[in-house]
């Protein structure tokens, strides 16, 4: 099972992933990200759920018109991993693609 990372490693990963930060009062990382519209918010949402689905590990996570709000933990791990890291990053290159 993936270890969970120190604080220490928590803060040194983040560094290098764009909007996403530590949430207070939970072991997890988040970030809002706002599209341009629906459509696009959840064509993000779609592209994202397949890539989640093929490594096993899925976000948290609340649509509301053009902004998806997203939650990674590893519930198994009670904490932050080196899985949620790496969708983390999955889907900042996703939403790369996706205008906003
Ligand atoms: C059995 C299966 O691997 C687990 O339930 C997985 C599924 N997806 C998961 N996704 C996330 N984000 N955290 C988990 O702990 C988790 N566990």
């Amino acid at each position: 099972m993936a270890e969970r990372l120190s604080a220490d490693a928590r803060k040194q990963a983040l560094s290098g992933i764009p909007g996403w930060a530590e949430l207070g009062g939970r072991e997890a990382i988040g970030k809002t990200f706002v599209f341009k519209d629906f459509n696009e918010a959840f064509g993000f949402m779609t592209r994202a759920a397949l890539v989640a689905e093929k490594m096993d590990h899925h976000p948290e996570w609340r649509n509301v018109y053009k902004t998806v709000e997203v939650v990674l933990a590893t519930h198994d791990a009670g904490g932050v991993t080196a899985r949620d890291i790496e969708l983390a990053k999955a889907m900042n290159a996703i939403a790369k693609l996706t205008p906003t």
